[in-house]
């Protein structure tokens, strides 16, 4: 694959382990609203290469969606308690032109940062805090239906469905990635949430590794390490992309 891929919202967290993994992995081209400096840019990517700019500006991410091969769609508001308007304008709106100008483009494959969030309302007080458990045998998968935490969540869940509604009028592969958390080193420490949804660096930039050159048609898979403790299952993603982690929160246990 010689067509670049790209990468919105490269300068947060989880583009940052992408690039910090995978940063000569493939020809990238990054989109922020912030300006990247070299010290965000993988070695090779030049300012040329990077399009500040916000995701609801329909021109400016036409002309960032020439010619590319697949984009890992992470630009948005990752705030659980964010507002309406913002989710609304940066999650749903945003999501929305991203797809628009992908199609357009005759990109190959999306993949959205979709979130724990979509599906937080599972975790009720009568599951709770077994599921975090590793003997506890609750498991997500992503076959059930989206059951918000909150707002933030609905517009998670809303990216979903809109990367459904292309995948199914249009000729684009869709991954949609519900991450867990994300945190740099090591799982959150007492948290017994975030440990059984930790999601290392490297585990991380892997599974986008493989969101960009496995085949698959619509996908929800959950992006979680191998942990020990967990209530999301990462069979799907092993087998439809072919995703192996190297991390287990439990190694971090004392
Ligand atoms: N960090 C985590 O543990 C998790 C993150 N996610 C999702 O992953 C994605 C990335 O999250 P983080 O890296 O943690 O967030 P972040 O806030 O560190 O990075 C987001 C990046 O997107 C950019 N951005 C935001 N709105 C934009 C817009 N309208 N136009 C252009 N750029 C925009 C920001 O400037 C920032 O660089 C988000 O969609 C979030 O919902 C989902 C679950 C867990
Ligand atoms: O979707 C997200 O989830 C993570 C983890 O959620 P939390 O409720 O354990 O904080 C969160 O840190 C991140 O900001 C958000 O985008």
């Amino acid at each position: 694959m010689d067509e670049p891929v790209l990468l919105t919202g490269a300068g947060g967290r989880v583009g940052q382990a992408i690039l910090r993994h995978l940063g000569d992995r493939f020809e990238w081209r990054l989109l922020d609203r912030e300006p990247l400096g070299a010290e965000k840019r993988p070695d090779g990517v030049g300012e040329e290469d990077v399009y500040v700019t916000d995701i609801t500006d329909e021109e400016a991410v036409e002309a960032a969606m020439d010619g590319v091969y697949a984009v890992i769609h992470l630009a948005g508001d990752p705030r659980p308690e964010a507002p309406w308007d913002s989710v609304l304008r940066n999650n749903i709106d945003g999501t929305h032109t991203i797809f628009e100008a992908a199609v357009d483009a005759g990109v190959e494959k999306i993949a959205f940062a979709s979130s724990n969030h979509a599906v937080g309302a599972y975790e009720t007080d009568e599951r709770t805090p077994e599921m975090y458990r590793p003997e506890d045998g609750f498991r997500l998968d992503g076959t059930e239906l989206p059951h918000p935490s909150n707002l933030y969540g609905v517009s998670k869940a809303t990216g979903e469905v809109l990367g459904r509604y292309y995948y199914d009028h249009h000729d684009l592969s869709v991954v949609n990635v519900r991450i867990g958390n994300l945190t740099e080193g090591h799982p959150p420490i007492d948290y017994e949430r975030g440990q059984a949804m930790w999601l290392s660096y490297r585990d991380c930039a892997h599974l986008f590794e493989r969101c960009v050159l496995a085949d698959y048609d619509y996908e929800i898979v959950y992006g979680i390490s191998d942990n020990d403790r967990k209530y999301y299952s990462i069979e799907r993603a092993r087998e439809v992309l072919g995703y192996d982690p190297v991390d287990n929160s439990a190694e971090h246990e004392d």
